[in-house]
């Protein structure tokens, strides 16, 4: 879309609107990164290496029990081979660290993941340095979030690759374009603006990340070109916070349980020029990003990364 485009909506009754606005999905995006990945699959168990990832849940939260599910499945469709550790909500840190250090030292394991979020008595971030970061499928790792700030390469965190994809294969033009991500947080707003930063074909853009805890957020997303939703808080973005004819993208979500509620108010398709639908956007771009840098962990333990 061009910025003529963005800037095209009309005044109608107070609300700028440039009516309803083109859908987004993840589905097609995750597809074309999946059959990628099976083809990256195909050649290494050719040349005997069957790629590895390994999954690790503690407690007994249905939710993400129902995400190791989902991945299981496709990491098998894949071709993948998924070894599993599920720990008591009663196991210690020392426990968890245990396993971790188990997968790192296994050279059959290439990639590990531990699902989010684990019980309250244990600390995710400590678990996270414990993991191999070459192994750190999920990109979160302050290895490879260091990587991503300079520029080198690593596996990148799921959902900033996810957006970034999905913007490329729907045409989006990011490079030169004022993108506003809404959100600091360190699994998607802090990375996903310094991936979009970067000298790229599919990035180079100019980013401003602001918060909510700037008191006139509203001023830094009505002038986006492209706004990324990345806060945690359900419809927290509504049309008034929208440039006319911007490209919204809902990257943040809170879940209840298994139910999934965005950052952005689906009225917000009113005023937008394009958008991620509610369901079957950003989400299924996570799952293949995943499956991408499980599969780019294999090939470098192989040597052909
Ligand atoms: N270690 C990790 N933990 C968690 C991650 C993660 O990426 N790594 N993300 C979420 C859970 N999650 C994957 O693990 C995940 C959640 C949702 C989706 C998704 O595609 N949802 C759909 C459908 C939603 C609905 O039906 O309401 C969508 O967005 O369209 C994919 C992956 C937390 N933990």
């Amino acid at each position: 879309m061009s910025s003529s485009a963005v800037s095209s909506g009309v005044v109608s009754s107070g609300v700028v609107s440039s009516g309803t606005a083109r859908l987004l999905p993840g589905g097609p995006v995750a597809q074309q990164v999946l059959g990628e990945v099976a083809a990256e699959v195909a050649a290494l168990r050719a040349a005997g290496v069957t790629p590895s990832l390994a999954t690790v849940l503690v407690g007994d939260d249905d939710a993400s029990a129902g995400y190791i599910r989902i991945k299981q499945r496709q990491a098998a469709e894949l071709g993948f081979a998924s070894p599993h550790v599920h720990l008591a909500a009663s196991a210690s840190q020392a426990d968890l660290h245990r396993v971790i250090e188990g997968f790192n030292s296994d050279a059959g394991v290439h990639g590990v993941l531990v699902q989010h979020p684990i019980p309250g008595h244990l600390d995710y971030d400590r678990a996270l340095q414990v993991l191999d970061p070459d192994k750190d499928v999920d990109g979160m790792h302050p290895v490879n979030m260091g990587r991503l700030a300079l520029g080198l390469p690593g596996p990148l965190p799921c959902t900033p690759a996810g957006i970034e994809a999905l913007l490329a294969f729907h045409g989006v033009p990011v490079a030169g374009r004022e993108v506003v991500v809404l959100g600091r947080g360190a699994t998607l707003g802090r990375p996903l603006a310094m991936l979009l930063a970067q000298k790229r074909p599919t990035a180079n853009a100019a980013v401003t990340v602001v918060h909510t805890g700037v008191a006139d957020w509203p001023r830094y997303t009505r002038r986006a070109e492209i706004l990324v939703a990345a806060v945690g808080v359900p419809g927290i973005v509504r049309p008034e916070h929208v440039r006319a004819g911007a490209v919204v993208v809902g990257g943040g979500v809170r879940y209840e349980g298994r139910r999934l509620l965005p950052d952005v108010d689906e009225s917000c398709a009113r005023v937008a020029g394009a958008i991620t639908p509610r369901v079957g956007g950003v989400g299924p771009t996570t799952v293949a990003m995943l499956f991408r840098n499980a599969v780019a962990a294999a090939r470098r333990a192989a040597g052909l990364g």
